[in-house]
């Protein structure tokens, strides 16, 4: 757009160059000048040849200054110049009279002025041409500039209306605004009535809970006072009794000192008779002798009814007599009678209890400090565990439950004297000279030996074997059938080994008096010796060995004691070895052979009462009580 030529707005016919007229001119020349061009024509060529030059020149001029405005136009004004340069060229001069050369002149000038006029119409075609492209330029630019203009008056339109739109919306806005710095401000009003409220409210909130506070504590206070009124109340009926107590408190203190003094009084005497007590019970049991023998006759289970008896005769408390008839046919024909005397015969009609109470002053021995052994002798199924461990029920506890029932009972007695007892208990079973530990359950035992505790050897103790304390009467039951399921265990592993091993209950005993500055340790043994009879199968042969060694060193060492031999052979076998302070000089023995009626056992029965009876003859030295003074515990 902008290379376009501008024309005014208003441009007319009248304004646009006049190249229809030069056209004429062109025709004029053709056919002859025109009368005014004829006319100039004469005057110029009248005129001297100098100013024709500037005549032509000023002919043309005008066109082309006309033609300069159009800068789309400046190679037709080129053009232009070129032909004014033509026609400037200086002619030779010509005497006006010369007519013809005059005339060939002018016609020459008008060939001249024709081609001239030839060239000036290619160019105003040339110049038409651009022209009407001009014009179309122009033209489609108004079309254009009317689009423009018509949009420019619609944006216009669309201007006013938005702005009067805008003004609205300014109104409404600097409206709204105001509304909304009122909201503002209302709103800040209401955060700072909130603020305010909230304040309140956890003031009120405290004080609420300070009032329930209050009102709690009033509540309790109130039940306070009323209990302190009725407080008060009792307070002064007790003062009252109060008073009266004090005297009686009085009168009391003065009684319980009296009293104090006759019970410390009577401590001492029954301390002083507690002492002559036992030197008492010593002085009976050193004249029943230190080793005593019972003997025990089992009645017939109902399984055993049909089997034949031989005759036992009990004569009195001490003496019994056993008779077979021996068949006419047999070897030994004849009547076998044989009379036995211990400390005690016990009939198949005595009780457990009855047993006991002829065991118990033993069990009291080991109380007062001395070293005990209760064994039970005699062949398999003689009644020997029964003795010494019992059946079920209280009613058939044997030996062992009821002497650790009584060590408990008369713990208390002593502890009112002054006495701490601490007990300890383990389980063991010499098996084949082998020892094994009952509460020890693991299949893997460690090796036992008897080793002595000190370098006297007065008393001795088993290496590796478990010893537990026992507080009662439980807890010592709970670990006796402990023991006896090991026991059992084992005898299932091996026939029969329960009736082929020596079981010993150790109780151990460890008194302290500090008031009186005395202690003493003593060892209660409690023996269920293995099946007495000889072994019947080879298999059973070389248990047979090992008991009926460690049974006859036994009577042995039972033997050796009687005739006060300066040496007694303890550590022949395991079993003398582990009763040793129990058998030796410092000790207290009781055995009791256990027999049955069965007419097929009465040989092994014969046995049993001649071992018993040898046992029986021996004394042993009067035994010592290992009580000892002590200047500090
Ligand atoms: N005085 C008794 N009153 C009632 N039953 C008894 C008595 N003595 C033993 N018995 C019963 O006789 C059976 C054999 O007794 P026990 O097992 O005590 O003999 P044992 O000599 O210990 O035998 P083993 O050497 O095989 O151990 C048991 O069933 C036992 O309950």
């Amino acid at each position: 757009m902008s290379r376009i030529p501008k024309f005014p707005s208003t441009a007319t016919k009248e304004n646009k160059p006049t190249f229809t007229n030069s056209r004429n001119i062109t025709r004029t020349i053709g056919n002859g000048l025109s009368e005014a061009d004829k006319k100039n024509l004469l005057l110029n060529h009248t005129k001297p040849l100098r100013n024709t030059s500037s005549t032509t020149t000023t002919v043309a001029a005008p066109r082309l200054k006309r033609s300069a405005t159009a800068p789309s136009t400046a190679t037709v004004s080129n053009k232009i110049t070129k032909v004014e340069k033509k026609t400037t060229t200086v002619a030779p001069r010509i005497a006006p009279y010369d007519y013809k050369a005059r005339f060939n002149d002018l016609v020459e000038k008008h060939k001249a002025i024709k081609s001239e006029l030839s060239d000036l119409k290619d160019k105003h075609l040339e110049v038409s041409d651009e022209y009407e492209k001009i014009k179309e330029t122009v033209e489609g630019n108004i079309t254009e500039r009317d689009m423009l203009k018509e949009k420019l008056l619609n944006t216009l339109k669309d201007l006013r209306l938005k702005s009067s739109e805008y003004e609205s919306l300014k109104l409404d806005y600097e409206i709204q605004k105001q509304e909304n710095e009122e909201l503002h401000n209302k709103s800040r009003l209401l955060d700072d009535v909130t603020q305010s409220l909230k304040l309140k409210t956890s003031e009120f909130d405290k004080l609420k809970m300070e009032f329930d506070d209050l009102t709690r504590r009033h509540k309790s206070l109130s039940e306070e006072t009323e209990a302190l009124r009725v407080l008060t109340d009792h307070l002064k009926k007790i003062s009252v009794e109060y008073d009266k107590l004090k005297l009686d408190h009085k009168e009391a203190i003065d009684t319980i000192t009296k009293n104090k003094t006759d019970s410390e009084a009577l401590q001492n005497i029954l301390a002083t008779m507690y002492r002559d007590q036992r030197v008492l019970r010593n002085t009976v049991q050193d004249l029943k002798g230190n080793i005593r023998v019972y003997c025990r006759v089992r009645p017939p289970l109902e399984s055993e009814a049909s089997k034949p008896l031989y005759n036992l005769n009990v004569l009195d408390a001490c003496s019994i007599e056993v008779e077979k008839i021996e068949l006419l046919n047999s070897a030994r024909k004849g009547k076998s009678q044989h009379s036995f005397s211990f400390d005690g015969i016990f009939t198949p009609h005595s009780s457990q209890e009855d047993v006991f109470s002829e065991v118990s002053p033993m069990v009291q021995s080991a109380l007062d400090g001395y070293n005990v052994c209760i064994f039970a002798y005699g062949q398999t199924g003689s009644g020997k565990t029964y003795t010494m461990e019992g059946g079920c029920g209280v009613e058939q506890y044997g030996i062992i439950p009821r002497a650790i029932n009584m060590i408990f009972t008369c713990m208390e007695d002593l502890k009112r004297m002054g006495w701490e007892l601490n007990i300890k208990a383990s389980f063991l079973e010499i098996y084949n000279e082998i020892i094994y530990d009952l509460l020890n359950s693991s299949k893997e035992q460690e090796s036992h030996d008897i080793k002595m505790v000190n370098s006297k050897g007065t008393d001795l103790y088993v290496s590796n074997l478990k010893e537990e304390e026992v507080k009662s009467t439980h807890d010592f039951i709970r670990l006796l059938i402990f023991a006896q399921r090991n026991r059992q265990t084992a005898a299932t592993l091996n026939n029969e080994r329960s009736s082929r091993s020596h079981s010993v209950a150790q109780i151990k005993i460890a008194a302290i008096n500090e008031k009186r500055k005395e202690k003493f340790t003593s060892n209660l043994n409690l023996v269920d010796l293995a099946g007495s009879e000889s072994g019947k199968t080879t298999q059973r042969m070389d248990e047979t060995k090992h008991i009926n060694r460690s049974l006859s060193e036994l009577s042995k060492v039972i033997l050796s004691l009687q005739t006060n031999q300066s040496h007694i052979p303890y550590r022949n076998s395991k079993l003398t070895h582990l009763l040793m302070p129990s058998l030796g000089g410092n000790s207290k023995t009781l055995m009791l052979v256990n027999i049955n009626q069965f007419d097929e056992s009465f040989n092994e029965t014969l046995n049993s009462l001649r071992f018993a009876t040898k046992v029986n003859s021996c004394r042993t030295v009067k035994a010592k009580k290992n009580i000892t003074m002590v200047d500090s515990l």
